[in-house]
């Protein structure tokens, strides 16, 4: 059984306006396959395996059963990103930087607001998904650290392994690798040991919860694990990991549910109070039909899951 849903984003994410994906229903629940557009099958197969594992097999027992967890501040003015962390109830955010949209001096001032609805006790850290060089980086995170009054990371300052490296060596702000961690082959612990102070797992990419927990193992870096702003069905999964993983020392990237306008299910999973619980399966997808997709939508997801799992 399947659905396919096309939910709108309060503001633009990644380019996108509106989050579409399916949900699969298997022996074990429900999973979620939600490649975004611009993923090749093949980069999507990984997609389908974690969609796969949560229907079919269901997910390890985990460890903890709460986790904490960021808010997720997208590029919006100063005065609104101030608005949603003071609503969002969390003690740590996360704030996109370095979008074509937005120069160093709005970044600076997004972050400032931050830390001004967070107080003092708070922690804020950046994403600039690897849109900068390395002298560009290294001024940028110096300029924001600063604004920040202290940044707990900068999540992939630079596309390469080797620019992360040389980023870290000359910065005093942590690094933390999102794009770069993406295999579990033995090489990617001495590479990213060098490159990065903190990997960001997520389920979907890394092909379900069990891969992404040998990710972990074999980066041997501490991990937030993050999601891919799937609906509360995918973001179930991601609080599986973060449940399962022998430790976890910083907040995880799972507090996604208010980026997006509706959800699939009415047993959301927004944070309360800055904590989300590790769920055993994924929430009854009882609120699908208000935001199904259109004939021509499920069309497509209907050709590209045939497709992918073909390959
Ligand atoms: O980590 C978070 O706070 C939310 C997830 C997130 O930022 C994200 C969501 C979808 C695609 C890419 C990313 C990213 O971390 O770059
Ligand atoms: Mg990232």
């Amino acid at each position: 059984m399947e659905f396919v849903y096309a939910v709108p984003f309060h503001n633009r994410f990644r380019g996108i306006t509106v989050r579409e994906g399916m949900l699969l229903r298997g022996p074990a629940g429900w999973g979620e396959f939600c490649p975004f557009e611009d993923y090749s099958d093949t980069e999507s197969a990984p997609w389908l395996a974690a969609a796969v594992e949560a229907s079919d097999l269901g997910w390890p027992a985990p460890v903890r059963n709460r986790v904490e967890v960021n808010t997720t501040v997208p590029v919006v003015s100063a005065e609104r990103a101030y608005e949603l962390v003071a609503a969002s109830g969390c003690r740590t955010a996360k704030v996109k930087v370095a979008d074509p949209r937005s120069s160093l001096v709005d970044d600076c001032e997004r972050v400032a607001a931050v830390r001004a609805a967070l107080g003092d006790t708070g922690m804020i850290r950046v994403d600039a998904n690897a849109a900068w060089d390395v002298d560009t980086a290294v001024n940028s995170i110096r300029e924001l650290d600063h604004a920040a009054g202290g940044l707990e990371y900068v999540e992939q300052p630079c596309p390469s392994i080797e620019d992360l490296a040389t980023v870290r060596r000359k910065v005093e702000v942590r690094i933390a690798a999102d794009e770069s961690i993406r295999r579990a082959e033995d090489p990617l612990k001495v590479a990213v040991a060098e490159a990065a102070d903190v990997a960001v797992i997520k389920v979907a990419p890394l092909g379900g919860v069990r891969r992404a927990l040998e990710v972990a193992e074999a980066c041997g870096l501490p991990c937030v694990v993050s999601s891919a702003v799937e609906t509360s069905v995918g973001l179930a999964a991601g609080l599986a990991l973060a449940g399962a993983l022998p430790s976890l020392d910083f907040a995880c990237g799972l507090g996604t549910r208010s980026l997006l306008t509706a959800d699939v299910t009415s047993d959301e999973l927004s944070p309360v109070d800055g904590y989300l619980p590790v769920p055993r399966t994924a929430p009854e997808p009882d609120r699908a039909e208000a935001v199904a997709a259109s004939p021509e939508v499920q069309a497509k997801w209907q050709a590209r899951l045939a497709r992918v799992r073909a390959l």
